[in-house]
């Protein structure tokens, strides 16, 4: 598993699991944190798709005890509201060579969606060595990593869209995959409905899941 570039990366390797989360009421970021820190998994991915995912992602970096990153992120000016909020890792759909050189501007790990060679490429050619396989089940799973795998001998992946406990284990089964992620971890019901022990169950099922496969 190669995880070169921001130490951040490393991290998230090391975690083996990314959870993606849609957070409508910024007021539950404290709960979110405690569940997943309790489940076993100081990790989220704050989706910028809400009005409140801002606040969230400050919330969760104040604590201190969370690896806190934005997901969904498409512009140069999310990654500074991102960055200014706490965010110490920048997920966005696809590549953008402008959202990627902002990020190493202002310190923080870039984690671009590549799902083609070309795209692949282009985030090489950016300066990153760690994707996203974005959407990933419907880009062709894993066999579509382990092919991409084998031109691309120094890319890790972060497979993402369409996994659930299920299937993570056969994705982080591949060496050149570093990490899952997926919104299956924390489920928006739960957070909308306040059930913090739901997300620390959920979270703490995962990372079993994802524990098994070694
Ligand atoms: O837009 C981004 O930057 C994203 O982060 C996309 C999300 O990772 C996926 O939408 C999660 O996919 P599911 O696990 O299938 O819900």
């Amino acid at each position: 598993m190669s995880a070169a570039g921001h130490p951040v990366l490393a991290e998230l390797a090391r975690h083996r699991l990314v959870p993606v989360i849609v957070i409508e009421d910024p007021s539950a970021a404290t709960l979110l944190g405690d569940g997943l820190v309790g489940g076993g998994l100081p990790v989220a991915e704050v989706t910028l798709r809400t009005p409140g995912a801002l606040d969230a992602i400050a919330t969760l970096a104040a604590r201190g005890d969370l690896l806190v990153g934005a997901g969904t992120v498409l512009t140069v000016d999310q990654v500074d509201r991102a960055v200014d909020a706490g965010a110490q890792y920048i997920v966005s759909p696809g590549t953008s060579a402008e959202v990627i050189a902002r990020c190493h501007e202002r310190g923080v790990a870039a984690l671009p969606g590549a799902v083609t060679a070309t795209e692949v490429q282009a985030a090489l050619t950016a300066g990153v060595t760690t994707v996203k396989f974005f959407p990933a089940s419907t880009s062709g799973g894993p066999a579509a990593i382990r092919a991409l795998a084998a031109p691309f001998a120094g890319v890790s992946f972060v497979p993402t869209g369409g996994i659930g406990a299920d299937d993570v284990a056969q994705y982080l089964a591949i060496p050149a995959v570093s990490a899952v992620g997926g919104s299956w971890m924390v489920p928006r019901e739960a957070l909308r409905n306040g059930d913090g022990e739901e997300i620390r169950r959920q979270v703490a099922a995962a990372v079993s899941a994802a524990t098994k496969e070694e």
